[in-house]
């Protein structure tokens, strides 16, 4: 569920083990990440990023502090209520490894919505129009064995978007692969991402990924202790590439509108479209077909 709602966090505390002797991983966060941003956590190894992210998708409880989504403080849900929320609000990709091996792509795309109580041929229906969406039209029978890394990803990227999630978390989603790979699915991704008008949190150590962000903020010793603006994110899409004629029944992706805006810096060429074949109605800047049914495109 797209929610216009922002993510708060209110002077966040978690601590690993007992007060007194444990480890104090977030020391007093305040974060507001409005409906449909991109940010960015960066900072150096055990400064809190990874536990931040989990708070504020409700993995962990907080020690102290609060997380508010959609009126809703996550530090006094139960753990059953949390769970229930995550499946439908939020949509999580991680670095590597979350594909259950023994399913084809279009039904892991699917779990999030037959965990939902989606008929089973309802909800892999969905899933492929979402992997045609990413580029992956004619691998929807794979397993993840059968898929490269970066196909992979964009496999956990339709798992993560086949809900209509509000916010999507993102846990070093490029660390496993190499650099242009990860470079292509951080456009899949971010692009994706923003066509449905989610917000979108990434944790990474590489600077490249977060100027893809609206902002980026980091980290250390458990704070933030500084944030930045990007003055305008970088397409997904390569400016010179031609927008493809809209139609009534397969609304543009907001990135590839013209005037869409072009981001300054050393972040390489926008990656290559994925390898399906543009769709005959109109298409994605993401490369595949148009943008599932159902799918409200919101641009920012
Ligand atoms: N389950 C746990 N039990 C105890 N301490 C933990 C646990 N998870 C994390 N920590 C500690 O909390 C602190 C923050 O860890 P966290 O994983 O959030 O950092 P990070 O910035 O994501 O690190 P990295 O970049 O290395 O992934 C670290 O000191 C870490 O050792």
């Amino acid at each position: 569920m797209t929610s216009r709602t922002p993510l708060t966090a209110h002077t966040l505390v978690k601590t690993y083990g007992s007060a007194g002797t444990g480890t104090t991983a977030l020391a007093g966060v305040d974060l507001s990440i409005a409906p449909g941003e991109s940010v960015a956590i960066m900072g150096p190894s055990g400064s809190g990023k990874t536990t931040l992210l989990h708070c504020l998708a409700g993995v962990l409880p907080a020690t102290s502090g609060q997380v508010v989504w959609a009126g809703q403080d996550l530090s006094s849900m139960s753990e059953r209520a949390r769970t229930g929320l995550r499946r439908t609000d939020f949509g999580f990709v991680f670095q590597s490894g979350q594909l259950l091996p023994e399913l084809p792509a279009d039904e892991n795309a699917a779990l999030p919505l037959m965990l939902a109580g989606t008929p089973r041929a309802q909800a892999t229906d969905t899933a492929r129009r979402w992997l045609a969406y990413l580029g992956l039209g004619g691998m929807e029978s794979r397993r993840p064995g059968e898929l490269s890394g970066g196909q992979a990803q964009r496999v956990a990227i339709a798992r993560a978007l086949v809900g209509s999630p509000g916010v999507v978390f993102a846990d070093e989603p490029t660390g496993a692969l190499d650099q242009q790979t990860g470079h292509e699915v951080l456009g899949v991704l971010t692009e994706a991402t923003r066509a449905t008008g989610a917000a979108l949190v990434i944790v990474t150590h590489d600077p490249g990924v977060a100027r893809w962000c609206s902002r980026t903020v980091h980290m250390r010793d458990g704070r933030i202790v500084s944030e930045d603006r990007t003055p305008a994110a970088q397409p997904a899409t390569p400016p010179t590439q031609p927008a493809a004629p809209a139609t009534q029944s397969a609304p543009q992706a907001a990135p590839a509108q013209p005037g869409a805006p072009v981001a300054p810096g050393p972040w390489p060429a926008p990656p290559p479209a994925p390898t399906a074949p543009y769709g005959p109605n109109g298409t994605s800047a993401v490369g595949g077909t148009n943008l599932p049914d159902g799918v409200t495109v919101v641009p920012r």
